[in-house]
């Protein structure tokens, strides 16, 4: 049986980078399994991008070990044997055609690549089309699907990419999901950063959250959303009035009179946590008044992220457990 190091695609321990006074990554830890499609996510300069470039090896860690791939990262700025991605937007030559630059990327990496490969790649990405047109005018979701393009033609073992859906259209984005899921089901781990919550849950089995270099989060998304705090309902019934008089009367029920202004008359808006919420609406149907929607107003996910990297300027992140507390 493989030991969990040999399915290790990233292993990091205790990741210290420092640009002056700067910490952008304070003691992070990391581990993303083989086949893992691992989001990072966390506010502006919380470190993700820094985090990335150290697994592409764009620069190095002032502190801690990193395994990639089962291999520690040495000393020398390189690229890892396996690992293809991009950081703050893939480099592309404007002057080329999409093709040739497919074509320019491989041979700067040592190899020629086989037109059937690129002309599969650009498939893959749904960029046959542009295939020769020069990327100078690509927009960004096209640079980022190119550049993903360019990332497959290397097979790599583990795939990084930051914000890979910023600036993709709906089919785009339908597109890019696939081709990261079909990749994962084949092995490859996948370490990918973005403010997008919905993008992070339609792909992502683990999450790590960072917040001012620092891990807060790390593990199962559905463990992050399973987290029972208080959310925000928005609660659609044809009989508003006795609706909001049971809200009233039920502990823990917080109506929210704020977010009425303008909305449709017969939604309200609740505050509660799950259990006064399963109160609220079995008192309700108990009086006959029907229950036609209930839907948080954010996703879990995103509430879970919000309290974690909110920060109260007395307080530091709120509530934020250890990287432990959340396995
Ligand atoms: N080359 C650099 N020189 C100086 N400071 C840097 C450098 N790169 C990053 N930083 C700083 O390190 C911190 C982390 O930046 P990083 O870009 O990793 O954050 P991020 O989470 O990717 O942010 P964003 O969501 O805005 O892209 C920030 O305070 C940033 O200003």
């Amino acid at each position: 049986m493989e030991t969990p190091e040999a399915s290790a695609a990233i292993r990091a321990r205790g990741i210290t980078k420092t640009f002056g006074d700067v910490v952008a990554l304070d003691g992070v830890d990391l581990d993303v399994a083989r086949g893992q499609i691992h989001g990072l996510v966390g506010p502006n300069g919380a470190g993700k991008t820094t985090l990335l470039g150290l697994l592409l090896g764009l620069a190095l860690a002032d502190e801690g070990h990193l395994d990639i791939l089962g291999t520690p990262v040495g000393r020398t700025l390189a690229v890892g044997d396996g690992v293809a991605g991009f950081v703050d937007g893939p480099g592309l030559y404007p002057s080329l055609t999409a093709r040739q630059n497919l074509r320019a990327l491989a041979a700067l990496r040592g190899g020629p690549a086989r037109p059937a490969d690129v002309d599969d790649v650009l498939a893959e990405v749904g960029l046959t089309d542009v295939a020769d047109d020069r990327t100078r005018g690509f927009s960004l979701g096209m640079r980022q699907r190119l550049g993903l393009a360019a990332a497959l033609l290397t097979r790599p073992r583990l795939l990084v990419l930051d914000e890979p859906a910023n600036g993709l259209d709906p089919a785009g984005k339908r597109q890019v999901h696939g081709v990261l899921k079909r990749l994962a089901r084949e092995g490859v781990a996948i370490v990918l950063s973005s403010h997008r919550m919905d993008d992070l849950e339609a792909l992502c089995s683990e999450v790590t959250i960072l917040a001012a270099g620092r891990v807060v989060f790390s593990g199962p998304l559905a463990k992050l959303a399973a987290e029972n705090r208080e959310l925000d309902y928005r609660l659609r019934t044809p009989d508003p009035d006795r609706a909001r008089a049971h809200a009233a009367e039920v502990p823990g029920v917080r109506l929210r009179t704020d977010r009425h202004i303008g909305q449709d008359p017969e939604v309200l808006f609740v505050g509660a946590r799950t259990e006064a919420l399963d109160a609220l609406v079995a008192r309700c149907v108990r009086d006959g008044v029907a229950v036609r929607e209930l839907a948080p107003v954010v996703s879990p996910l995103e509430a879970a992220f919000l309290a974690l990297t909110t920060t109260d300027p007395d307080s530091g992140p709120v509530d934020a457990p250890t990287e432990e507390a959340g396995r």
